[in-house]
């Protein structure tokens, strides 16, 4: 009778005990050393676990441990114990065993008859109240098999994917519970089955949440399951996990019938197989495992066709179209089976800073890796420029110091052997690095200072560096300004190959006369660059592709004034002109982004500081009109332009469209410095 009235909990009874947890009485039971009365048998004292506090100079917390059960075991009470202290923190230390009636018999005796009517009287409470709302009716409908409440509290308006405030759903709730009516219901009301438990450990919940730890681990018993081992994590685990959890055929076949993922993995890096006994659920998770594979794959294919790498990359990265080719058609191989499946993709990306290399590997492994963080790892190579720190790069072995803590690289690759590696300025590293980084290369995998190899035959690794990057860049500007006067010349006659400079192609001479006999001086071995898939060039921007971000950089700052000031941003085409003036070779795209924060941004917060900027107005930047006369052509070479740059000016938008100069006073107008 105790147990089902006090399965009926509600929030004033949860506040009840929060106050309790929080006596300062209490606080001191924390300790391990406190007195232990082991018992057996004494039944679901649920709400009396969560605190007491005691007659005068005495209090007393009784806390239940259950017996792991990651694998659906039947919850098991292992122990309660009773935590009893005399005044100024003293705790006995002696141990006693009672059966479970005359723990309970005892305990009013310990706690004093003012605490016991009062936790009685709180038990009562919490069964004539009802949860208070309808996510959370919802959660404890699921949780009790109630499949009517469940389709009412949906066709209510109740969330189907609503979380407990501790991060579980009520289709988890219902898997761990093994109520697969409820599971049936909640997934045709549109539950996704392929959420993630926001739950961890209680520990970790309660360190996050703030909360006392006894009243998480209460929560988590009473409102989800009493089965499973509280010191384990659950973050990231699905409604499938759960099911498994419990060794429940029908829940798991429903959930996989409604779309569940059994490849998804939780925080642990677990799919729901690994909880998987041997028997059915096992069966039908692999049968399902190799289904969902498949079907996975032509999904993807299908994508792919749809929406290749190609175009993907694009939306990111501005020009490069060549090393967007030669990195899209490498991967499109490999994705396709038509690659070598003893080695890993290797590319080395040449050109000046600030050009999109790096750029261009992060969104690769984007594309092969969703949003994984693990999916790509990134290594600077000037930290690898000793002999000593080969250690730190793959691991020191037995008996040296950092051991235990394993290398960089190792580490990151035994978490997710597939990443997209990107070795950053690969030249700067340790010959001894570069040897181990070849034996990568060649077989496709690695021992770490454990003894331990891992495998990675299916990881894309990249090596950025900017050696000769002033040749290349020096190369593409002559190419260019070649292209530029022989488009010019056109131009007279056809107006149709206008955009002939944009396009420009390092020669095969080039690349076997110049670069090659470099990057041989550099790495000074054969076979390394000999290892190398793709040698993929970057080239400096064109004009056109300089006006794009310029206006990429604009359109950042435009949305960014928007969300945080409620001002909408303008610019006229030739304030493109003007900044584009602002890029130098050597930091590539970067040069853009201070030279737009230097006349743009800077005028913009100076504006801000002197409150000339009325909140929803609409702003517009534009060139000084005096300063008109100075602007270039768009496809003329710098050489040829004036030395001095128009100055950039803001003006405010009025509602009848009429436009003002904006007094910024200096020092403070960045233009007028
Ligand atoms: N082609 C590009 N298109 C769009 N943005 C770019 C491009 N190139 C660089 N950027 C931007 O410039 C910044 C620097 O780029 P990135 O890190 O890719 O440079 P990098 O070529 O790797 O140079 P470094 O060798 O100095 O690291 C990034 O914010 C990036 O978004």
């Amino acid at each position: 009778m105790l147990g089902s009235l006090v399965l009926k909990r509600t929030a004033l009874a949860r506040r009840l005990l929060h106050q309790l947890l929080r006596s300062p009485s209490l606080q001191r039971y924390r300790s391990p050393s406190g007195r232990n009365v082991t018992t057996e048998g004494c039944g679901e004292p649920q709400w009396l676990r969560a605190a007491f506090g005691g007659r005068p100079g005495t209090s007393l917390a009784l806390i239940t441990r259950r017996g792991a059960a990651t694998g659906g075991h039947q919850g098991r009470l292992l122990e309660t114990q009773c935590l009893a202290a005399a005044p100024g923190g003293h705790l006995p230390s002696s141990k006693e065993t009672l059966s479970g009636h005359d723990c309970w018999n005892e305990l009013p005796n310990r706690v004093g008859m003012g605490m016991w009517a009062l936790a009685t009287a709180l038990v009562v409470h919490c069964y004539s109240k009802t949860p208070s709302s309808k996510d959370a009716a919802l959660l404890e409908a699921a949780r009790t098999n109630n499949v009517q409440e469940v389709s009412r509290l949906l066709a209510d308006g109740a969330d189907v994917n609503a979380r407990h405030k501790l991060g579980w759903t009520a289709l988890m709730v219902a898997a761990i519970s093994r109520n697969y009516s409820v599971v049936q219901v909640l997934l045709a009301a549109g539950a996704d089955p392929n959420l993630g438990d926001n739950f961890s450990s209680v520990y970790k919940t309660a360190k996050e949440q703030g909360i006392h730890s006894l009243e998480v681990l209460v929560t988590r018993e009473d409102d989800f399951n009493n089965r499973l081992n509280n010191r384990a994590s659950f973050k990231g685990c699905t409604a499938l996990h759960y099911a498994v959890l419990a060794d429940d055929y029908q829940t798991a076949k429903e959930l996989i019938d409604g779309g569940a993922n059994p490849l998804l993995r939780n925080e642990m890096g677990h799919k729901a197989l690994d909880y998987a006994r041997e028997g059915e659920v096992m069966k039908l998770l692999r049968t399902s495992e190799a289904k969902y594979q498949e079907k996975q794959r032509k999904r993807e294919a299908e994508e792919r066709r749809r929406f290749p790498l190609e175009q993907r990359l694009k939306e990111h990265i501005i020009g490069q179209e060549n090393a967007i080719a030669t990195v899209g058609a490498a991967i499109r191989r490999k994705e396709n089976g038509w690659y070598d499946e003893e080695h890993p993709l290797v590319f080395l990306f040449l050109g000046s800073s600030g050009i999109g290399k790096t750029e261009l590997a992060k969104q690769t492994a984007k594309y092969m890796h969703k949003d994984a963080k693990k999916g790509f790892i990134r290594l600077d190579m000037s930290e690898f420029q000793e002999r000593h720190e080969v250690a730190k790069f793959i691991g020191s072995p037995p008996g040296y110091v950092g051991h235990e803590e394993g290398g960089q690289l190792t580490k990151k690759l035994k978490q997710c052997p597939n990443a997209v590696v990107l070795f950053d300025e690969v030249d700067k590293a340790h010959p001894d690095v570069l040897t181990i980084m070849l034996q990568l290369f060649d077989e496709g995998r690695l021992t770490d200072g454990k003894g331990k190899t891992i495998d990675c035959k299916d990881a894309i690794f990249i090596m950025t560096s900017n050696v000769a990057s002033d040749e290349i860049a020096q190369h593409a500007l002559q190419l260019r300004q070649e292209a530029f006067e022989m488009s010019h010349n056109r131009i007279a006659e056809n107006l149709e190959d206008v955009q002939i400079n944009d396009k420009i192609t390092i020669s095969k001479n080039f690349k076997e006369k110049v670069i090659r006999p470099i990057l041989k001086a550099h790495f000074r071995r054969d076979e390394f660059l000999g290892r190398i898939n793709e040698i993929v060039y970057f080239l400096p921007f064109c004009h056109s592709e300089l006006i794009q971000l310029v206006n990429k950089e604009l359109n950042f700052w435009a949305k960014r004034a928007k969300q945080r000031h409620n001002i909408t941003l303008l610019w006229d085409r030739e304030v493109a002109d003007v900044l584009v003036d602002g890029y130098n070779v050597h930091y590539g795209a970067r040069s853009i982004k201070h030279e737009v924060e230097r006349r743009v941004v800077n005028q913009l917060a100076a504006a801000y500081e002197q409150d000339l900027l009325p909140g929803g107005c609409t702003l517009r930047i534009t060139v000084e009109d005096s300063d008109k006369q100075l602007l270039k052509g768009p496809d003329l070479p710098s050489s040829q332009t004036e030395k001095r740059s128009p100055k950039l000016r803001l003006e405010i938008i009025d509602e009848d469209s009429k436009t003002h100069k904006l007094d910024i006073r200096a020092p403070l107008h960045p233009e007028k410095a």
